[in-house]
């Protein structure tokens, strides 16, 4: 809990990003689809202030805003402000012209509001800064991770997180509130990009539905793509809602038939034995459905040109690729089998790269939303910038510009503190 004289040490709070294998925007529609974390995440450091303001520094969109406590709202349960309504409450003279800062700044300012309202009456302040080693905009769920961690992190602010005997935190409390900063962002996300950054793994996810883990026995590699094409999910949604207001039994078949895409990879992966003869039947079968996903997909409007440039370049040498997220740019996923040799996967980055594009190559799965509030033998802002050098070094050189960029914003987190990113 805050306490009034703010002497709570600084922690960390990081949200993993994700890759949709089967079922976007179907999922909007209530249907099934299949996800999992990738092991790129957003980091939120909070650290304390005594002057009753609070600083949010988002470098990767540089936005760096200073607000006076008492000029932020304070939400009771009664004042029902929805997400999409809440630029009347932003502070007057803070600038939310269009822009990736207009969402990040609305979201903190109703994420602020609702979280801490009434809960931080004693705090004197705080900074939060956030740092995301997802590429921002390009269909990983970078947003859904930006909004687990400003959730989780301003809930334990609060003193409204719960850890239970194992340590572990109210996952559900943060995924509820990060839902929200979603639909500040969306309008109309169906919850799976937040879910999976709150609790990570690799599962299958229906609107309204509890998350069901894949046990998938194998590891599934995959190479993601990102063309560097700038997106917007929102408008994309929106183009799928258009088109099916117009053509509603046509497009309902279609959200029908990704439905039950996503339900028969699920039982696949399911069924999967660990032998590695049907390993071998499960990749051709999940190679085939990736095709069929990707053409429903591209008949609802949402594929791009440089998508199917990947799905060409990687088709000549058997490799089966699909957009994954929203669409429209953003990226592609494409299905590493076992076995595929390596030099291969490094052919096809290299082709990939020359068109431009950007590729990590990762596993998927892996840990969701963690809190790191102590650290033994080192603060921790050391701790977070070692972990930082060290994931530099475990990527592969593609990912290196992300980290650069990652790295320089992070040298204020050594000095210790965040207040010294820019002089007020
Ligand atoms: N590191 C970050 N710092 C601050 N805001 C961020 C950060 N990363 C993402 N955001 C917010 O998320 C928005 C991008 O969200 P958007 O949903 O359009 O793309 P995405 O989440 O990367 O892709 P998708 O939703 O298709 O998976 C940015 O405009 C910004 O508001
Ligand atoms: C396109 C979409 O299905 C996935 C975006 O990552 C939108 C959503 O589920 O909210
Ligand atoms: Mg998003």
């Amino acid at each position: 809990m805050v306490s009034a004289n703010n002497d709570w040490t600084p922690f960390v709070v990081s949200a993993p990003g994700k890759v949709i294998l089967f079922g976007e925007h179907a999922v909007v529609y209530g249907k099934a689809a299949i996800a999992g974390s990738v092991d790129m995440r957003a980091y939120a450091l909070v650290t304390p202030r005594n002057d009753n303001r609070a600083r949010m520094a988002f470098p990767d969109i540089d936005i760096d805003v200073l607000f006076d406590g008492d000029t932020l709202p304070r939400l009771g349960s009664n004042d029902l402000v929805h997400p999409s309504e809440v630029e009347a409450l932003v502070p007057e003279g803070i600038n939310v012209s269009e822009g990736p800062g207009r969402i990040a700044i609305l979201t903190f300012v109703y994420l602020y509001g609702s979280i801490l309202a009434g809960r931080n009456e004693g705090a004197a302040g705080f900074n939060i800064c956030v740092r995301s080693l997802l590429p921002v905009g390009a269909g990983l769920g970078s947003s859904a991770a930006f909004n687990v961690a400003l959730s989780a992190a301003l809930l334990q602010l609060s003193g409204q997180l719960q850890t239970d005997g194992s340590g572990a935190v109210d996952r559900k409390l943060i995924n509820q509130w990060a839902f929200q900063g979603e639909q500040v962002a969306h309008g109309t996300p169906s919850g799976i990009d937040n879910s999976v950054a709150t609790y990570g793994g690799f599962l299958k996810y229906v609107k309204g539905e509890a998350s069901v883990s894949l046990n998938s026995r194998h590891a599934l590699r995959v190479l993601i793509t990102n063309t560097n094409v700038p997106k917007s999910t929102k408008a994309l949604v929106a183009g799928v809602r258009s088109l099916r207001d117009r053509h509603p039994a046509v497009i309902d078949g279609i959200l029908d038939t990704i439905h039950s895409i996503a339900t028969s990879a699920a039982a696949l992966f399911q069924s999967d034995s660990g032998d590695a003869t049907d390993m071998a039947a499960l990749e051709l079968q999940v190679q085939d459905i990736i095709q069929i996903n990707h053409g429903l997909l591209s008949t609802l409007g949402v594929s791009h040109a440089s998508l199917e440039r990947v799905r060409a370049i990687t088709a000549a040498r058997g490799l089966a690729s699909k957009l994954t997220g929203a669409g429209g740019g953003g990226c592609a996923l494409t299905l590493i089998p076992h076995g595929t040799p390596d030099d291969s996967v490094d052919a096809v980055e290299r082709e990939l790269a020359v068109e431009g594009f950007q590729c990590y190559r990762t596993v998927v799965g892996g840990g969701g939303v963690a809190i790191t509030r102590e650290v033994r033998g080192c603060s921790i802002e050391m701790w977070l910038r070692s972990l930082l050098d060290q994931q530099q070094q475990n990527t592969s050189q593609s990912c290196s510009d992300v980290f650069d960029i990652e790295i320089a914003g992070f040298a204020a987190f050594s000095a210790g503190s965040i207040a010294e990113l820019k002089p007020e």
